[in-house]
């Protein structure tokens, strides 16, 4: 697949024969910054009351989709270095907004969109437009704004911004994403009367919903929690200059290196406090047999003899869930892991892709309606799809340490939110990259 975005052609490479080691990695790896945060801290320095800078932002596909979005609806976004500088402006139609693959993309700029004075038509790769959207979109209409999404609640869409957004009172179905509380939050402060917001349903990736609080909070936006969720404040948004923390997703491959091969991996600037949901990996990973320990250098993970099995709800880290189901297909018994039905309008269906991958490796796997029972089984070498999905790589990276024989087709969808994972990812095992076409 060729993915084209903002200002860059990422490199077509087909085939990645994926390194397998069996002797214990001993690394120490720094990672870029989070998406998720990078992503936030775009939003709201556009939303903002002057210019700020936000330091060590991730370059990848999604952040780089996010800042072009933005620079379409008139938001001066400069690069000093590796720092991005941002000056907002009025934000300004018609606009076009290709959001890629980005679910940070699909539910965070429309509700900036709404805030132009004119139309923002959003679109994306073709499986953007499978993924779920319909809350969003009912919601941004219960506030005021006039939506064109031909009924199907999903990309393409236009939004008709009229520079102002009325706000008040709504109801959101957000069990398919917390994307959509979070997108409505991030820009409520600039509506004319702020928002109380409702969840209805369940509502997953609760720790993405307190990132977006908490960075709310530390641009001076009242948010005040509710019975059912959140209300915030009409009102200016700080400008405030940020340093983007690594990304803990991201961190999950390297770290469950060191339990498949019984060896250790540090991950550097693992920060004392975060909101990412990768925080949790120290007890999931202690779950699963590793010893997992604070050091000068970061978070510091050593694997067992052989890994556990799982037995988990991963309802509030779902995006941890491709990682940790490879692991699980290597482990010494049966894992069940819940809470995960909105993986399927994720980049992929998560739960068919792992049910693919990790059977085509050997395990049984029985899908749930939300999630999967894995029961390891013999291994067996495989070539895998990455469905376009850099966490489904990630995976099949996990496993074909441990199952000699593993290749990806299109590992060029790690581009996502990590470009030179696959380079990283040979340092780590010390082996060439082995891509080729
Ligand atoms: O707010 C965010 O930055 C994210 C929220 C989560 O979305 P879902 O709630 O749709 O899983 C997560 O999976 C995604 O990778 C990033
Ligand atoms: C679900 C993910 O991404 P998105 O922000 O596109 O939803 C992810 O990165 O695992």
């Amino acid at each position: 697949m060729r993915f084209v975005g903002p200002g860059r052609i990422l490199p077509v490479t087909e085939v990645w024969t994926t390194p397998h080691r069996s002797a214990p990695v001993d690394a120490v790896v720094s990672l870029p910054g989070s998406k998720s945060i990078t992503a936030r801290a775009l939003i709201l320095a556009a939303l903002s009351d002057g210019p700020s800078r936000i330091v060590r932002p991730l370059r990848a596909r999604d952040t780089d989709l996010m800042a072009g979005g933005l620079r379409a609806l008139g938001v001066g976004i400069t690069e000093d270095g590796a720092d991005w500088v941002v000056n907002p402006g009025r934000l300004r139609g018609p606009a076009e907004v290709d959001a890629g693959l980005a679910g940070t993309v699909l539910r965070f700029l429309p509700p900036v969109a709404a805030l132009a004075d004119g139309p923002v038509r959003v679109d994306g790769d073709p499986r953007l437009r499978d993924r779920p959207n319909a809350g969003l979109l009912a919601g941004l209409r219960a506030l005021g704004v006039e939506i064109d999404d031909g009924g199907r609640g999903r990309a393409p869409f236009t939004v008709h911004g009229t520079g102002r957004v009325r706000g008040g009172a709504v109801e959101v179905d957000a069990s398919e994403s917390s994307q959509v509380v979070s997108g409505l939050l991030l820009a409520a402060a600039r509506f004319d009367e702020g928002i109380d917001l409702a969840v209805a349903g369940d509502l997953p990736s609760m720790p993405h919903v307190e990132m977006t609080v908490a960075t709310l909070r530390e641009h001076g936006v009242e948010v005040t929690a509710t019975e059912r969720g959140w209300r915030v404040a009409p009102g200016p948004i700080a400008a405030r200059d940020v340093v983007i923390e690594p990304d803990l997703s991201n961190a999950a491959p390297f770290l469950a290196a060191a339990l498949v091969t019984g060896g250790r991996v540090t991950v550097r600037d693992w920060p004392e406090v975060t909101t990412q949901p990768g925080a949790q990996l120290d007890k999931l990973f202690t779950q699963m047999g590793a010893h997992v320990a604070r050091t000068a250098e970061g978070l510091q993970v050593t694997g067992p003899e052989t890994i556990r099995p799982l037995v988990a709800d991963l309802g509030e880290v779902g995006e941890l869930t491709p990682v940790l189901a490879a692991l699980c297909a290597l482990a010494d018994g049966t894992s069940r892991l819940t809470g995960i039905a909105h993986l399927r309008g994720h980049e992929t269906d998560r739960l068919q892709a792992l049910d693919e991958v990790l059977t085509a490796v050997g395990a049984t796997v029985t899908q749930l309606p939300d999630g999967l029972v894995v029961e390891p089984g013999p291994h067996r070498a495989a070539q895998v799809d990455s469905y376009a999905d850099h966490r489904m790589v990630h995976a099949a990276a996990v496993l074909g340490l441990a199952v000699e024989g593993v290749t990806v087709t299109d590992p060029g969808a790690v581009s996502k939110t990590l470009p030179d994972f696959c380079e990283r990812w040979a340092d780590l095992v010390g082996a060439t990259a082995g891509v080729g076409s």
